[in-house]
């Protein structure tokens, strides 16, 4: 169960005072989640989530908070956070840095995404990058190319002969690439299937906006494109890539780099989480909950790109 920080019920409505909610009814801890302490809230005036940020700080919040309230106020289906009496996003909860949202009332993630879901997020991801570029805020992305050196570095030691062949020779290739003249924008960078909130064919919510960052578009593209069209062998399935990708360019049609360079891209997005998850595997984030995932998964999507 993914709640760190327990909240008592005094410290919740002393919380609540600060905001025009009314009293409240009930409220639970979120089983799901990894990195933060999340609570489902009730009060007369609706239905909220709490959320107590176990990593991230106070300084570096605001850039996620206002990111969801623009998004939100732009037709992205995703959770605004409430503004406190103060005009505040955040506040602080039993020594923590913390939110409220609104509920996303219905949907739940999928494990096998239809034809006609990969479209409607093709279409949701293409909208989110025609208004991201013109988010006022900046953050780098910290999982870029200086990160996948550093950790592959910390990973090579535990990987065999093929996988450190393999991982060193894919940080190569990437370095030959640059990516200026490609379009940046705020990008997801995390928009996996359990990121995706559907109901049938309704896309009710994207959640989970905390690697969010200032990037190449086209990368968010192939991290979505990666997680939501791979067969379970790292083969990636032409229909469900061709619906999204054609959905998406509906919204954003690409340039002729764009194009040019989209076999890199989904290599890099691959290489990215291949990384991470290696991370995740060998050196465990303490005092988290793990439900470590297979990095084998990663590598078996960015042979299958090296090999198509
Ligand atoms: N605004 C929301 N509306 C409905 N459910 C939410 C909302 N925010 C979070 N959740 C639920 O809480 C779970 C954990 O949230 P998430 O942001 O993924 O946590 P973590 O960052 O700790 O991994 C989600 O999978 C979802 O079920
Ligand atoms: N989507 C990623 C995991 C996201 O990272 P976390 O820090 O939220 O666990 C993956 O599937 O590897």
């Amino acid at each position: 169960m993914s709640v760190y920080t327990i909240v008592e019920r005094d410290q919740l409505n002393a919380f609540l005072s600060h905001y025009n909610l009314g009293t409240l009814i009930s409220y639970q801890g979120i089983n799901a989640g990894i990195v933060n302490t999340n609570y489902f809230v009730t009060t007369q005036a609706g239905e909220w989530v709490l959320t107590l940020f176990e990593q991230l700080s106070c300084e570096e919040l605001p850039y996620f908070l206002k990111l969801m309230a623009y998004l939100a106020e732009h037709q992205v289906p995703c959770p605004h956070p409430l503004a406190d009496e103060t005009n505040c996003y955040l506040r602080q909860l039993n020594g923590k840095p913390a939110a409220l949202f609104e509920r996303i009332l219905c949907g739940q993630a999928v494990e096998q995404p239809t034809l006609t879901q990969c479209q409607i997020l093709g279409t949701a991801l293409g909208h989110f990058h025609i208004i991201s570029p013109h988010f006022p805020l900046y953050r780098p992305n910290e999982h870029g190319p200086h990160w996948w050196k550093i950790t592959a570095e910390r990973v090579l030691p535990y990987l065999n002969t093929a996988e450190a062949t393999l991982l060193r020779e894919e940080l190569r290739f990437q370095t030959q690439y640059q990516h200026m003249d490609l379009p940046r924008g705020v990008i997801h960078a995390d928009l996996f299937r359990d990121n995706a909130l559907f109901e049938g064919d309704k896309l009710c919510g994207i959640l989970d906006f905390y690697y969010a960052c200032n990037d190449v578009l086209l990368y968010d593209l192939a991290i979505t494109i990666n997680d939501w069209c791979t067969f379970p062998d790292g083969r990636l399935d032409e229909q469900r890539v061709q619906i999204l990708f054609a959905s998406y360019c509906e919204q954003r049609p690409l340039t002729a780099f764009e194009h040019e360079v989209w076999p890199v891209m989904l290599r890099a997005a691959a290489l990215r989480f291949w990384l991470s998850r290696l991370q995740d595997w060998y050196f465990p984030r303490p005092g988290e909950l793990t439900h470590t995932k297979n990095p084998v998964e990663f590598r078996e999507i960015l042979l299958s790109h090296i090999n198509s």
